[in-house]
């Protein structure tokens, strides 16, 4: 069993109280680590070493000796990749080839790609007329905030914090990190990689425990904390705003969904299937940028709900390492516990159970884990519990439409605003949809398709703020104006 312990000023160490918390595998319950939590006096020693990094060797590097650190933090993550999966696995109970083809080496991207963007990211400036014909020239400069807090959630945990990490550190700051108590091995190795490639001390901290009474809320109260990006539940964005008010501290936000797939009859239909499939059940439907409402247009609605039941009917359960299986667990029997209460919501009002709506059938060694069965609803009205709440588990409901108007207000129809996926081979009425549905981030016949140099964020209750190539910069620094008299 690991014995996980926070990571502060460069070196791993326990909490004061002695207080620590378990670790169970989503796989088969089991306790897999026992895990150091923070408590305020550790909190505040990670913050004090983020402070003091700051004007430390840190904050003395100029951008290209900090792209170049970052570089290697990128390559040392890449070298010690069999580690990332494994850890991650064992966090997340994910199939080995969502590990090793997108989520791991997104780890490392998120470093590279920020590293590049501050290293080639121009300033603005502009000459400026005065009385006397002589001018005068205003630049930019811009600079780091200085302590940021991270606050990630367990889905995509490696993914998501260093999506926060990377470019935080890239434009100069120091952080502190509190990964989700549910996955905190990645965060955790990460430190190990930062002290290998000889990232200052103090530049990287992590922070172990929950959110309220514990770490997550300590952070997210210091005073020493110049913002505080976060990735999670809309709730708890609520929570984080509300003590990010004290102090008047930036936030940035990355919050729920309930995303709308859109499928027109003149589809590929192959594509367009494989495409819900993923967008609906990859990662065991944990995936903020997920499908719950899928909108089928009616010539095809049959053939595609019985084509997505046989994909979803195909998954195989099992292990992460078994190559056999294809299909993981929900992150733990809390949030199974959450995912079958909606399964019972559903049948209660009225929908069609196309398939699933249950635990499925796994090897006696499984049986404690949280498992559940992909789901297909049909047959509710819009004003169903589980076509309006964000369910983050695999399942949608798939509901008929017959004009394009009446699809973007279906889509619209919701307090979420993430993303949506639109299939169809009429390119000029892709556009035209893609422009009216009010997300932050639109696939045509594709899904979670990224390029990190785009805008990516929520519109109305899916967060606040775009990260992602330079609009990360307008977060992670300050823009100072220099105004010169010539
Ligand atoms: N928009 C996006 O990019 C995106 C990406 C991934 C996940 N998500 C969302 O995240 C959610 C799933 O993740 P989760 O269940 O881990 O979210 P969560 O909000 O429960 O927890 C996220 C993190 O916040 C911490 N936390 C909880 N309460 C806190 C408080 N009061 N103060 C400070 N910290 C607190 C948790 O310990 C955890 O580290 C879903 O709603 C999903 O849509 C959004
Ligand atoms: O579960 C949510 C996944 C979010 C993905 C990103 O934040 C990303 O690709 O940068």
């Amino acid at each position: 069993m690991r014995s996980i312990q926070n990571f502060i000023n460069g070196e791993f160490v326990a909490a004061e109280s002695g207080k620590r918390f378990d670790k169970r595998s989503p796989l088969d319950n089991r306790v897999i680590a026992s895990i150091a939590e923070a408590g305020r006096p550790e909190v505040d020693a990670a913050v004090k070493a983020a402070r003091a990094a700051l004007t430390g060797e840190w904050g003395g590097l100029s951008t290209d000796q900090r792209v170049e650190l970052l570089y290697g933090v990128a390559n040392e993550i890449t070298r010690r990749f069999d580690d990332f999966v494994e850890a991650e696995m064992a966090d997340t109970g994910q199939p080995h080839h969502v590990m090793t083809h997108a989520f791991i080496p997104r780890g490392a991207a998120n470093f590279k790609v920020f590293a590049d963007v501050v290293k080639n990211v121009p300033s603005e400036s502009f000459q400026t007329p005065t009385p006397d014909g002589r001018g005068a020239l205003n630049y930019s400069i811009r600079v780091p905030k200085g302590v940021v807090g991270v606050i990630s959630p367990w889905n995509a945990p490696f993914l998501l914090m260093t999506w926060k990490v990377g470019p935080a550190l890239a434009c100069g700051n120091t952080v502190v990190v509190k990964p989700s108590e549910e996955t905190p091995l990645t965060t955790t190795l990460l430190g190990e990689v930062m002290n290998a490639v000889g990232v200052p001390k103090g530049v990287f901290n992590v922070i172990h425990g929950f959110g309220p009474d514990s770490a997550g809320e300590f952070l997210t109260q210091h005073r020493g904390v110049d913002a505080i990006t976060f990735t999670g539940e809309t709730t708890t964005g609520t929570a984080i705003m509300q003590a990010a008010a004290k102090g008047m501290r930036d936030v940035s936000f990355e919050l729920g969904g309930k995303n709308a797939g859109i499928v027109f009859a003149d589809c590929d239909f192959d594509a367009a299937v494989d495409g819900i499939f993923r967008s609906s059940f990859l990662n065991s439907g944990q995936v903020c940028l997920g499908t719950e409402r899928v909108y089928v247009e009616r010539p095809i609605f049959e053939r595609f709900v019985q084509a997505l039941k046989a994909k979803a009917e195909g998954v195989k359960f099992g292990r992460p390492d078994d190559r056999a299986s294809n299909y993981g667990p929900l992150i733990s029997q809390e949030h199974r516990q959450k995912v079958l209460s909606y399964y019972r919501k559903a049948v209660e009002e009225g929908a069609t159970v196309v398939t699933g709506g249950g635990v499925p059938d796994v090897p006696a060694d499984l049986a404690d884990g949280a498992w559940v069965q992909p789901t297909i609803w049909t047959g509710l009205p819009e004003t169903a519990t589980v076509v309006r709440e964000e369910i983050f588990g695999p399942c949608c409901h798939i509901r008929p439409f017959d004009h394009e108007n009446e699809v973007v207000a279906l889509a619209n129809d919701n307090e979420y605003g993430l993303s949506t996926t639109i299939w169809t081979t009429n390119l000029s009425r892709a556009h035209r949809v893609a422009a009216r549905v009010e997300v932050g981030i639109t696939w045509i016949n594709s899904w979670f398709l990224r390029d990190l140099r785009t805008a990516f964020g929520g519109s109305k209750q899916s967060g606040i703020g775009r990260e992602g190539g330079v609009h990360s910069l307008e977060f992670y620094t300050e823009t100072r104006n220099i105004c010169v008299k010539l």
